[in-house]
């Protein structure tokens, strides 16, 4: 089966071209102020302008205010939202209804119980993202999780592996967890927030081996 690839972060037209180019079947956008990634509103609408419909567009929101999450929306267009901070299931359903877009939650796991959390949002997110815990940021911070506890995960929501992912790590944790996407932000960084093309081609191109 193939392993859908998501490349979050970018904030430039060449890197999305190239995560795009890659192969990549989503490219998020970070819309949160705390992180060295954070696009507006206004440059976030501006890099979705010029995607092509086929582009899954994915907006990453932290805990928003509901009336700057209903502008964003509006404004950029995005296929998908990804909500990385404490949203209940209610927020994405809400959303979902509202907007018409597909609506997935990060959720950090530290150890097996953690994958419990999973539960409440079953039926109310359209994909669960299984991260590495919370620390300087809610996520991209570039630290992976213990991959064997998803050995045994078989939810009935559709899921995503995200946390410390890069193009030399991505083929062993497709091949132990089963994920049918991947995500990966600082993986293909030189620096945080500065995208490198190569590593994007490269972690594309690990997680179709
Ligand atoms: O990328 C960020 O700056 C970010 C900020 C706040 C919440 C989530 C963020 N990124 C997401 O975190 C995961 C893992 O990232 P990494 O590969 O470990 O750097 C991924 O979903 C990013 O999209």
């Amino acid at each position: 089966m193939t392993t859908l690839v998501k490349i979050c972060g970018l904030s430039t037209p060449e890197t999305i071209a190239a995560a795009v180019q890659a192969g990549a079947a989503y490219v998020g956008l970070v819309h949160f102020p705390k992180s060295p990634r954070h696009v507006s509103v206004a440059k976030a609408a501006m890099l979705r302008r010029d995607l092509p419909e086929s582009a899954g567009v994915v907006l990453l929101v932290v805990d928003p205010e509901p009336y700057a999450l209903a502008e964003a929306i509006r404004v950029i267009g995005p296929r998908v939202v990804q909500f990385h901070g404490s949203e209940p299931p209610a927020v994405l359903a809400r959303t979902r209804s509202e907007f018409g877009v597909e609506v997935w939650k990060a959720l950090g796991v530290k150890d097996a119980a953690a994958l419990d959390k999973a539960a409440p949002y079953h039926g109310a997110a359209d994909r669960l993202l299984f991260d590495a815990p919370a620390s300087a940021l809610p996520g991209g911070n570039g630290e992976a999780f213990d991959w064997n506890l998803l050995r045994l995960y078989r939810g009935p929501t559709p899921w995503g592996l995200a946390g410390g992912l890069t193009p030399a790590n991505v083929a062993e944790a497709i091949r132990l967890t089963g994920a049918p996407l991947v995500d990966t932000s600082s993986g293909v960084e030189r620096s945080p927030g500065i995208k490198d093309m190569d590593k994007i081609a490269a972690f594309c191109k690990a997680a179709r081996l």
